[in-house]
């Protein structure tokens, strides 16, 4: 089975400076991927060549064995590629259920010429309510989004890319300005509701990574030093040596 992301031998430079320095990297699909490495390693950077948003330097990437080579980035999100929490992407004036039903919607090609469709469509609300169970937003269903706590829209934003149809999901940073238990409803949201999808996360706090990812990748000066399961990355030297030692002791 091909895998959900694949990188072969990706550079990208910004005028003379490499960034990213010949990264080769495979995500199966399902898996929970984390990137870490310290400030300026090039996380967000692949992230941008992943998403669409820098085009390669050289190399190859690949989404369910497709290259992606000079797709724009909606383009890579209609093969299912999603990258979340943007905030932006939430209507606060629509109630949490409203924003899941558009993400539905959105997944059924409506895109946002759909008003004439709301109302009467049972299955469809039906499973917007199932994914405001799995979010845990109940209680906040007919609350307008704009209303809702930090960590509550970050959890809404994640909803509305899983209704969307995302099969391959990007975080950039999704605990970034929580609180400790506000990050550990994110991290509970986040495995709940990507169950099943490929993830791939950048994120500098190390709980959440740990208690998160299946493999995590370390990026350290553009370049791969290790990518293995969590107890094997706590345990690498080369990897505490330049990172983990200092930022997670
Ligand atoms: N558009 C750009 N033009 C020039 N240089 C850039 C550009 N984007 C990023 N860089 C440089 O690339 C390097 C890697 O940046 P990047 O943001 O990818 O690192 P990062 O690992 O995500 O860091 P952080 O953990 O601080 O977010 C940095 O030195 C940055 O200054």
């Amino acid at each position: 089975m091909s895998n959900a992301i694949s990188l072969r031998g990706v550079t990208k430079s910004f005028g003379r400076t490499e960034i990213i320095r010949g990264v080769d990297l495979d995500i199966p699909h399902g898996q929970r991927h984390a990137m870490i490495g310290p400030n300026g390693a090039g996380k967000t950077t692949l992230f941008n060549l992943i998403s669409g948003r820098f085009s390669l330097t050289s190399g190859t990437i690949e989404l369910n064995g497709r290259s992606i080579d000079g797709l724009a980035p909606h383009e890579i999100n209609r093969l299912g590629l999603s990258r979340s929490f943007q905030i932006t992407s939430i209507f606060p004036r629509l109630t949490v259920f409203e924003n899941i039903r558009c993400g539905l919607l959105w997944a059924r090609g409506y895109r946002y010429s759909f008003w004439h469709l709301l109302g009467g469509q049972r299955a469809l609300n039906e499973e917007a309510d199932r994914l405001i169970e799995r979010l845990n937003l109940e209680d906040r269903r007919n609350v307008p989004a704009g209303l809702l706590s930090y960590a509550e829209q970050r959890a809404l934003e994640v909803g509305i890319t899983v209704a969307g149809g995302a099969e391959i999901i990007l975080l950039d940073e999704p605990t970034a300005g929580m609180s400790h238990s506000e990050t550990e409803y994110a991290v509970a949201l986040i495995r709940a509701v990507t169950e099943g999808k490929t993830l791939l996360i950048v994120e500098h706090d190390m709980s959440v990574v740990f208690g998160l990812a299946d493999v995590i990748t370390v990026l350290v000066y553009g370049e791969v030093i290790a990518s293995d399961v969590p107890a094997r990355i706590r345990g690498d030297k080369a990897v505490q040596e330049a990172y983990l030692g200092t930022e997670a002791a």
